[in-house]
């Protein structure tokens, strides 16, 4: 049995937190293979060390002191050497992180050092062998993924490697720059360690019960999610449910490996099972409710435009000419709108404008800003009748006005826009109806 475990910077923020990741290392010689975070925030005041790590490069490339900030890093691996009695010193390390500031080796470089040093810290820490991500995750030129190279050379290195330590969070050019996943990324290493060992599970321990119904700080102490799988929660965390980020699914989904999402503070609670499929029926209608603000939408009306050959063609090719992406694009047969990302689509408004009345000459054409979109998931709405209906008559009934509704044919998925004003009031309503009402 093998199983990966990432723990989130939550997990490793001080060394009272290291020493709960410890036990629960040492409590399963399974758990082979540990994918660290950079310390992440004591409180809700405390700031990550990925943050400050950033706040150091932009201080430095601006000419300014980076100093006091690189202090207060170091103030945070120290603290947590001394906390766990480490015989470790990473004098020499921050010696030469100094000396790649002042030579401008990169944004990405500076951010992926919290991700390194927790590494380092880590391995010295359970005795396992430290393992650099820059060696076994590869990106090309274009900064993409290497996923296939990534996956030959990582399994080749861990082959004869019995327990190791490989941080979160970023990988390496060809030529050796340093290069992170987006923010939360190392979620994503976690998945190709997974991948990469043919893992029996993949362990993503982290500061709640599990991927919960929706998220925590719109819904006081949200239910649990048992089992989801992997198709729902990519749904739920493109649309915006932070616990694992979007990307780290793919590469366990294409080995069957589950991943379990678990409290680092509560080890001994179940937390969430995310499998390819189940026969498991869900508690509730839905399995979780996500969603994102900032979204404009663009409605076009033109009289008979359904039978105007390559009419949404010529619409979308507007769009692709400025490189903006569409979420969503419910239609009528005189009509049809546009859900696009606010900040996306701001700078290049009027020339899109102007762009879709010379493709396509609409009678009218309307745009909203300040939108935001839910998605209301779940298994078990394919079997269960008037799912529509009652979202329309809670939000009713909470005073929001719906924008748009938009039912996915696979019927396991309704999105679902309103103003921002009322997103958080919809997702309430949404919960209390399906969870609060239902238990
Ligand atoms: N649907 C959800 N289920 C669980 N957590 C969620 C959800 N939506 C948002 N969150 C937030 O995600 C946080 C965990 O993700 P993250 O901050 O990336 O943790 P870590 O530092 O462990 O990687 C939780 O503390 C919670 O506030
Ligand atoms: N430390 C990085 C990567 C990461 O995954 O962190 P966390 O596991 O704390 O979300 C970040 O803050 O983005």
């Amino acid at each position: 049995m093998k199983k990966v475990v990432k723990f989130g910077g939550s997990s490793l923020a001080s060394a009272r937190q290291f020493k709960k990741v410890g036990e629960i290392i040492w409590s399963d010689k399974s758990r082979r293979y540990v994918v660290p975070s950079a310390p992440g925030k004591r409180n809700d005041k405390d700031e990550k060390v990925t943050d400050l790590l950033y706040q150091c490069y932009d201080a430095a490339s601006q000419g300014r002191s980076y100093k006091k900030i690189l202090e207060k890093i170091k103030n945070r691996y120290n603290d947590i050497i001394d906390g766990l009695g480490l015989d470790l010193n990473l004098d020499h390390e921050f010696q030469r992180i100094e000396e790649n500031f002042v030579a401008a080796v990169g944004r990405d470089y500076a951010g992926s050092r919290g991700e390194y040093l927790n590494g380092l810290v880590m391995a010295c820490y359970l005795n396992y062998e430290f393992i650099d991500a820059a060696e076994v995750i590869f990106f090309d030129d274009n900064g993409n993924l290497e996923a296939e190279y990534t996956d030959h050379e990582l399994s080749e290195r861990l082959a004869n490697v019995e327990r190791a330590v490989i941080p979160g969070f970023y990988g390496a050019k060809h030529d050796g720059t340093i290069k992170t996943f987006s923010r939360g990324g190392s979620d994503v290493t976690g998945s190709i360690v997974a991948k990469a060992i043919h893992a029996d599970m993949y362990e993503n321990w982290t500061d709640v019960s599990g991927m919960l119904v929706t998220d925590p700080r719109i819904v006081e102490n949200p239910e649990v999610i048992e089992t989801v799988t992997y198709k729902e929660l990519r749904e739920l965390a493109y649309m915006g449910a932070s616990v694992l980020h979007e990307d780290a699914i793919f590469p366990v989904r294409k080995e069957g490996i589950p991943i379990n999402i678990r409290n680092t503070n509560r080890p001994e609670d179940k937390g969430t099972l995310i499998v390819e499929s189940t026969c498991r029926k869900p508690r509730h209608t839905i399995t979780g409710i996500a969603g994102k603000k900032g979204f404009c939408s663009i409605n076009i009306e033109k009289a008979m435009m359904n039978s105007e050959v390559g009419f949404g063609r010529r619409v979308l090719s507007v769009f692709e000419q400025y490189g903006i992406n569409f979420e969503h694009m419910p239609s009528g047969i005189d009509t049809m709108t546009i859900y696009v990302h606010q900040s996306e689509f701001e700078d290049y408004e009027q020339s899109v404008i102007a762009g879709i009345h010379r493709a396509v000459e609409p009678d009218t054409l309307e745009m909203e800003s300040d939108l935001a979109l839910l998605a209301v998931v779940g298994r078990g709405m394919r079997s269960a009748r008037g799912t529509a209906g009652r979202i329309f008559s809670a939000l009713a009934h909470a005073r929001v006005n719906v924008k748009m509704i938009d039912q996915g044919s696979s019927e396991w998925n309704i999105i679902i826009g309103v103003k921002n004003d009322d997103f958080e009031t919809a997702i309430k309503a949404i919960y209390d109806i399906f969870v609060t009402a239902e238990l």
